[in-house]
């Protein structure tokens, strides 16, 4: 296998069935902060598209607009041009089909115990009555390693324990999609990278659909089966990448590390510049509604 297997996303070939609907579809988006005395556009006619059971990454450098994209995912941030669509309906605010994990450990209230935590969105959205809640909460917890917390108040746990805690209370609410926003990024190392196992084990097991933020190159080839390249500020799409064949186990491998400097090039070197000797992945077509993944070589 060889970096090759980097596979752009481009237009389907005359053979290749159509793909189906999205689950979420981002068309021509742009968002930006405004107050009184400016305006910050923070991502500029990003596309793309997630399918049920993705790992979709998004990637790029800090201020590339990764996190405002998420929000606007999850309805917080509204686009001005172009629109969203989950199952093709208008995104038009938060709702329980989108669940979101941030990288902050204060995302869980500290009043709460652990149960009470996976509980909360459960009722709070009607969901779940108080003992369907709780027999969630016991599963939820037991999937993530942490049935013998449930009863403990979030500052007694580590950075991992909460982030366990976070998703398990995201995966209690069985969303359509669930957002993460760096969720590992302030867990040292080793921890990151147990995270970012249990992440693709669940993953396994559940067959969730996750739209993921990051600004490691290893993370989003580990964690990703598609990858968005977002150039720096705003952000606009570089190029969409397949990048199934890898996880964790292949993380120190030659083909891992080339594939990570050629998204490096990709993401740094100024579009239209030379490019080293591999063959080159196509751009990203913004203007493509059918994009389609070509199959990686092995
Ligand atoms: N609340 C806000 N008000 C004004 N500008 C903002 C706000 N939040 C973000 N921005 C600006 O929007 C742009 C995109 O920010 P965003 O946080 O989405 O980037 P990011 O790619 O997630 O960065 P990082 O990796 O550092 O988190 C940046 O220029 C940022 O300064």
């Amino acid at each position: 296998m060889t970096v090759k297997n980097l596979q752009l996303v481009g237009q389907p070939g005359p053979d290749q069935p159509p793909l189906p609907e999205p689950l979420l579809r981002v068309d021509g988006v742009s968002l930006e902060y405004r107050s009184e005395k400016q305006v910050v556009r923070a991502t500029h006619r990003v596309s793309f598209d997630v399918h049920r059971g993705d790992r979709f990454v998004l990637l790029g450098p800090s201020g590339c607009g990764k996190s405002t994209l998420l929000k606007a995912a999850g309805g917080f941030v509204a686009p001005v041009e172009g629109g969203i669509r989950l199952n093709g309906a208008p995104v038009t605010g938060p709702g329980p089909d989108r669940i979101a994990v941030f990288q902050e450990f204060d995302q869980l209230p500290p009043w709460k115990t652990v149960r009470e935590n996976v509980m909360f969105p459960l009722l709070a959205s009607g969901r779940a009555n108080r003992r369907e809640a709780r027999e969630a909460a016991s599963h939820w917890l037991a999937r993530v390693g942490l049935e013998r917390f449930a009863d403990a108040y979030p500052h007694t746990l580590s950075g991992g324990m909460k982030q366990r805690v976070a998703i398990a209370r995201a995966l209690a609410m069985q969303p359509q999609i669930l957002l993460m926003d760096e969720p590992f990024a302030a867990l040292d190392a080793l921890t990151r990278r147990r995270m970012q196992e249990e992440l693709q084990s669940l993953w396994e097991e559940i067959g969730f659909t996750l739209l993921f933020v990051t600004h490691s190159i290893e993370e989003a080839l580990v964690v990703g089966n598609r990858i968005l390249l977002l150039s720096p500020h705003p952000g606009q799409v570089r190029a969409e990448i397949n990048s199934h064949q890898f996880d964790l186990g292949g993380a120190g491998s030659a083909e891992f590390q080339a594939a990570a400097q050629r998204i490096h090039r990709l993401l740094f070197e100024a579009p239209g510049a030379p490019q080293a000797a591999a063959p080159e992945p196509q751009r990203h077509q913004p203007a493509s509604r059918h994009a389609n993944l070509i199959r990686a070589r092995s």
